[in-house]
């Protein structure tokens, strides 16, 4: 297998670490415009190699997409990250750019890759893949649902003072401070629904916080978060190259799910060697559902901006 990150910046080399300590791959290239950063931060893992034990051969560069040639996975990564007191969609005018030459870039010489699209807008940037590679839509993947349903457990576990790894919850819609809906009535604490042991203002709390989780740490670390994004990135990249068929929220192309059309957004779905190969139909209650559809809305309106650019 052969994995390519786009973009050598914090999301990108934490999701390239992660690939590579879990020898996710047999080859790992890592390419980025800033001269030197993807070729010195694949030297550098490469230096864990012989700590850590693991085989895959990392090797980067600033501009030789050909050194991509036959990826089986491609993550892209690069772009703007926001600052402090900016959202997610103001990075549409320079991502959208960046993103769009990428892609072509990397089809190229990976017309097979499937693509998982990390940088922001996502659920924008997920369409703007989409749209403009002519790739099959089961083969284009947004990384955000996984991330927010991550953060969703955490704040969780911390309410309810248990091991993260005993929840299920999971996290749909747009991958925005105000667009994403952590399904709390889904959540469960091994098989027993969160609800019964949280008090409705507990429960309120905990979405609310889930919801702006990127834009708390923007605004502790001055820039946005690498660790909690590098690791689900590298999940999705496990279960699709290990065929694995894992449920996860992702981005991805709706043809009628969900009740909408013409628009990448935040379901859950089945990972595995095929890209994602099976949208999973949750029955939502009209509330939920009503918060789904408004969430589309705002990323179709994001996604008109693409036509202005
Ligand atoms: N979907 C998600 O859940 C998450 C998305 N993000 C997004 O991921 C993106 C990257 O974030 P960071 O890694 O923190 O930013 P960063 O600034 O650390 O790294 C971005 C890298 O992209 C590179 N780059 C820019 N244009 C390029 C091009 N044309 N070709 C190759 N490389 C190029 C830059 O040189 C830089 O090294 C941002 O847009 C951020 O908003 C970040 C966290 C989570
Ligand atoms: O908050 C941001 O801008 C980066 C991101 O998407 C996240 O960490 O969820």
């Amino acid at each position: 297998m052969k994995v390519t990150v786009v973009g050598a910046g914090a999301v990108g080399a934490t999701t390239a670490d992660n690939i590579a300590r879990r020898e996710l791959c047999e080859e790992l290239v890592l390419l980025d415009i800033k001269e030197g950063l993807a070729e010195g931060k694949a030297l550098d893992m490469t230096q864990t190699a012989a700590l850590l034990g693991f085989d895959t051969k990392i090797t980067g560069s600033t501009s030789d997409y050909s050194k991509t040639k036959g990826s089986d996975v491609v993550v892209i990564t690069s772009g703007l990250p926001r600052k402090p007191g900016m959202t997610r969609e103001e990075l549409i005018g320079t991502n959208a750019n960046i993103v769009k030459g990428v892609t072509q870039n990397i089809l190229q010489y990976s017309p097979d890759a499937i693509i998982v699209v990390i940088s922001n807008p996502m659920d924008t940037m997920t369409y703007l893949t989409l749209q403009s590679s002519g790739v099959a839509k089961n083969k284009i993947i947004g990384m955000g649902g996984i991330l927010d349903s991550a953060r969703f457990k955490c704040y969780l576990s911390m309410a309810l003072n248990c091991s993260p790894n005993d929840l299920n919850a999971i996290v749909i819609g747009g991958h925005g401070d105000t667009t994403m809906i952590p399904l709390i009535r889904y959540a469960t604490w091994n098989s027993v629904p969160v609800t019964e042991f949280l008090s409705a203002e507990q429960q309120q709390k905990i979405v609310a916080d889930t919801m702006v989780g990127g834009a708390t740490l923007t605004k502790l670390i001055g820039t946005s978060a690498w660790y909690a994004p590098g690791a689900a990135g590298a999940a999705l990249v496990e279960s699709i190259v290990r065929d694995e068929k894992k449920l996860f929220s992702c981005c991805v192309s709706l043809d009628g799910e969900y009740g909408q059309k013409d628009i990448c957004l935040g379901v859950p779905v089945v990972l595995g060697k095929n890209g994602w190969e099976k949208i999973v139909d949750y029955k939502l209650n009209g509330d939920e559902q009503a918060a789904f559809n408004k969430s589309a809305d705002a990323v179709r309106n994001m996604n008109d901006v693409l036509k202005m650019l």
